[in-house]
């Protein structure tokens, strides 16, 4: 089956349950995917419309703070809070994102281990206090969605030829951020460079993303470099491979450039979430089967590949 965006749509449904027969059409689905566009739909993923519908209820009440209120919980470096509009550039843009985002992770208190040890990007969330549902809201959003990147990874893993667990003793602890978006409408005069989110592939491994009607989310096709857009569709989310599962496959998963521009002539918000490893899960092609002498990637731990993209990325990190 195929979307009207040509963009392929899977059918989740039995994964959950352990199903084999829906594990292995799932994995065989993604596997032609992801070796193709890296990006697709999924439908019946498991995460209540209810949960959905309250964190999108939530952001479109957030954003509507005023700056200087948002500013209480302006992000931290644990990449946790809300960035406000400028604060992103992507690698080869020429101008900051069009986007506001508050940005959550897995909730760790100040005593937990990895938090003493220091590990990067770890700790409590940062909640505003002007706002106290948006906790709960986002909690239970972080929760399911954590699930339903459960779920794909058990798929992926069947796709990829290895053990349906493979990934979930690499998931301890996961590297799980979950970001509300805000774009601002963008004027149809807007120059050339600016976009909502600039061209980009994403850094971790996998992203499943709900957005809202408002269309603007843009996958470049392999082979044809044609802009072809993911549009809306209900009750779907888009899932993508990002840079780290790619590199964990040598390759035989895309990690595909996106881009967002809001020309919809009205707000558009979105919710991304980058479900990827524990810090120190290593990335090496070689446990995915292939020949040392074929392996395209050094092994990596997945927390310091993000850490570094991150870094890269968001002017924030370069002024603390
Ligand atoms: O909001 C969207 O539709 C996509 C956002 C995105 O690509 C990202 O945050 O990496
Ligand atoms: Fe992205």
């Amino acid at each position: 089956m195929t979307s009207s965006t040509n963009l392929p749509l899977i059918d989740m449904s039995g994964v959950r349950e352990g199903d084999q027969a829906s594990v292995r059409r799932a994995g065989d689905a993604i596997r032609k995917a992801c070796s193709e566009t890296g990006f697709f739909y999924i439908i019946n993923h498991g995460v209540p419309q209810a949960v959905i519908d309250k964190a999108m209820s939530a952001a479109a009440e957030f954003f509507a703070y005023p700056t200087e209120i948002k500013r209480q919980v302006a992000v931290n470096k644990r990449h946790r809070g809300w960035h406000a509009l400028g604060g992103a550039t992507m690698y080869e843009a020429t101008k900051p994102d069009h986007k506001e985002f508050f940005s959550i992770g897995l909730e760790l208190t100040e005593d937990d281990p990895c938090v003493i040890a220091g590990e990067a990007l770890r700790g409590p969330n940062q909640w505003p206090p002007f706002m106290p549902s948006l906790r709960d809201a986002l909690t239970e959003y972080y929760a399911e969605i954590g699930k339903a990147g459960a779920d794909l990874l058990r798929a992926v893993a069947v796709g990829l030829g290895i053990e349906e667990s493979f990934f979930t003793d690499k998931y301890t602890k996961p590297l799980q951020r979950t970001q509300m978006v805000y774009y601002p409408p963008q004027p149809p005069q807007a120059e050339a460079d600016q976009f909502g989110v600039a061209p980009h592939t994403d850094y971790g491994c996998i992203t499943l993303l709900y957005q809202d009607n408002s269309g603007g989310l843009q996958v470049r096709e392999l082979g044809s470099n044609r802009w072809i857009e993911a549009t809306p569709i209900p009750g779907s989310l888009v899932v993508n491979v990002g840079d780290l599962l790619a590199h964990w496959s040598n390759d035989r998963f895309r990690s595909t450039l996106h881009r967002v521009i809001n020309s919809s002539g009205h707000e558009r918000y979105s919710i991304a979430t980058f479900y990827d490893p524990t810090y120190s899960a290593i990335v090496d092609p070689c446990d995915l089967g292939i020949d040392p002498a074929q392996s395209l990637y050094s092994p990596v731990a997945a927390g310091d590949y993000i850490l570094k993209r991150i870094d890269d990325s968001m002017a924030y990190r370069k002024k603390m």
